[in-house]
């Protein structure tokens, strides 16, 4: 599991961990690390050209401190100092001893650099970039040098990943200790680049109940389900699918895909596109009728291309089995009859929908992923999987870490793969997972089946996308053993 703190339990953590450590001993780990971490994305060192962007704060002072150890192995290293008069004194004193200089011109340094090291923010920034910042991050951006962040990419908001002015985009960070939240979330993961943690001993500090967390193979391999040597079909769980309409047969279609590729034993389709269904999958149980006749469930999957036939909503949500919502199926969702369900209820909006329901427009749900879904979970009482660039998935008790799915790929936007992951993670929760876990499982094969089946760079089919669920769970089984 990979875990993201917020800034407030990281400076707990810290003066914890500083208290029991000599004077600046946690800094020099830091810019240990952070050194050690430049010179094995250069290759080299020696010769290497390195303007290091100091700001007023402690951000700053690693950058200086790492700047130094780099020009100790005969980097040419130059500080631009954006705040001369609150610079690390520290940390300057140790670069211009260690040969480095401070920069009298911010941009011809700028545009010469091989490494540039992002130290102007880091968690203790509030907001974009400030205006006598913005010329020189964008020279640093413009120039041809690999952009490190230190911590995290300055102007971004370490807990919510929001990025609400300017941001200086890296190609890698180096943070401290542990994730931030806003290193996983888009759009501040987009400006992060590649992450790398260094470990300064904070672990032993820091609560066992991260604010975010993601899963990698091996939790993924631990929590998917595997049938006893006494399951029949109906002991794995028989999960319901009521998808489709005349207008779209096909996401009856790829829903019950990803239903059948979830493990649960048996499919029960109800719905307008039997025929279609039957046609792809002849293993599938059809039924044309109500909801409640088509006989028992363990979980129920509503939704996925209804169009305006969502009655069956409210006398699903009335039922004692497990049940997703999602796409057609969100539209006049009564958060009343979703609070006072006992069973596990997941909701599966997309941003769109995730703005209706809040009342929002869409761009305030993308640019407040994490806000944005633990709001929903709260409103509804539910679980909620808000899909999109990043995928995050929140219980309704707001202290239990939203999971955030590392898997997936922009290709994925493409129309039917939200159907075959809804089918995936309602087979999941018929299996006996709880709504946190079968979300983010049911996210995280749907992004690894994308990855593997685009990884020649081509596009890829939601047809695909669900064909694929088989080669990743079996990814994470062998992964996760290793
Ligand atoms: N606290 C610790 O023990 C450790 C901290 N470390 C480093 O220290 C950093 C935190 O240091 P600080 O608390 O000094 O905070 P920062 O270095 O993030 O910056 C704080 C300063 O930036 C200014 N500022 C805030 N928002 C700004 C904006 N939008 N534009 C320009 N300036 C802005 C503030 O006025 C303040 O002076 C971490 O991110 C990490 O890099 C590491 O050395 C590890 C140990
Ligand atoms: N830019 C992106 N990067 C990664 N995954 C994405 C991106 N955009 C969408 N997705 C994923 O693709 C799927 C699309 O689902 P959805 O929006 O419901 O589409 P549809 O209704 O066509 O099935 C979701 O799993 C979502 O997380
Ligand atoms: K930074």
């Amino acid at each position: 599991m990979r875990t993201a703190h917020c800034v407030d339990t990281v400076r707990t953590a810290e003066a914890a961990l500083m208290a029991r450590l000599p004077e600046g001993a946690l800094m020099q780990r830091a810019a240990a690390g952070l050194a050690a971490a430049c010179a094995d994305l250069l290759g080299r060192v020696y010769g290497v050209r390195i303007a290091l962007l100091v700001g007023s704060g402690d951000n700053g002072g690693d950058a200086l401190y790492a700047g130094a150890r780099l020009a100790r192995r005969g980097a040419g290293v130059s500080a631009v100092l954006l705040a001369p008069d609150r610079t690390h004194q520290g940390g300057l004193a140790a670069l211009t001893g260690a040969g480095g200089r401070i920069a009298d011109d911010p941009f011809a340094v700028l545009a010469t650099a091989d490494l540039v090291l992002d130290g102007i923010i880091g968690i203790g920034g509030r907001g974009g970039l400030r205006p006598d910042a913005i010329p020189i991050a964008r020279a640093a951006r413009g120039s041809n040098a690999v952009i490190v962040a230190v911590d995290l990419p300055s102007g971004t908001d370490a807990d919510s990943g929001e990025v609400t002015g300017e941001a200086l985009r890296a190609d890698a960070t180096v943070t401290f200790g542990t994730h931030k939240p806003g290193l996983l979330i888009d759009p501040a993961r987009e400006y992060a680049g590649t992450v790398r943690l260094v470990d300064i001993g904070l672990d032993a500090e820091l609560p066992s109940i991260p604010a975010v967390e993601a899963l990698q193979h091996e939790d993924v391999a631990r929590l998917l389900p595997r049938p006893s040597a006494e399951s029949d079909k109906y002991r794995r769980g028989v999960v319901g699918v009521v998808a489709g309409s005349a207008r779209y047969p096909g996401a009856a279609v790829l829903a019950v895909a990803g239903a059948l590729r979830g493990g649960a034993g048996a499919v029960r389709y109800v719905g307008p596109a039997t025929e279609a269904v039957i046609a792809r999958f002849p293993e599938t149980l059809v039924h044309t009728g109500p909801p409640a006749k088509a006989g028992r469930v363990q979980s129920w999957v509503v939704g996925p291309g209804l169009g305006e036939g969502i009655g069956a909503v409210p006398e699903i949500l009335a039922s004692d089995a497990a049940v997703l919502v999602d796409a057609d199926g969100l539209r006049q969702l009564d958060p009343e009859a979703v609070r006072g369900r006992s069973a596990p209820t997941l909701l599966t909006p997309h941003a769109g929908e995730a703005a209706a329901l809040l009342e929002v427009a869409r761009e305030e749900v993308e640019s407040a992923r994490l806000a944005s879904v633990r709001e929903l979970a709260r409103r509804y009482g539910a679980t909620v999987l808000l899909k999109g660039s990043t995928t995050l998935v929140a219980d309704p008790d707001p202290s239990v870490a939203v999971r955030v799915n590392p898997m997936g790929t922009p290709w994925l936007a493409t129309a039917g793969s939200g159907d075959v992951l809804s089918g995936l993670a309602g087979s999941l929760l018929a299996t006996g997972l709880n709504a946190r876990d079968a979300g983010s499982v049911a996210a995280y094969l749907h992004g690894l089946a994308a990855r593997r089946a685009a990884a020649d760079g081509t596009p890829i089919t939601s047809w695909e996308v669900g064909e694929g669920v088989r080669g990743a769970w079996g990814a994470c089984v062998l992964g996760g053993r290793t």
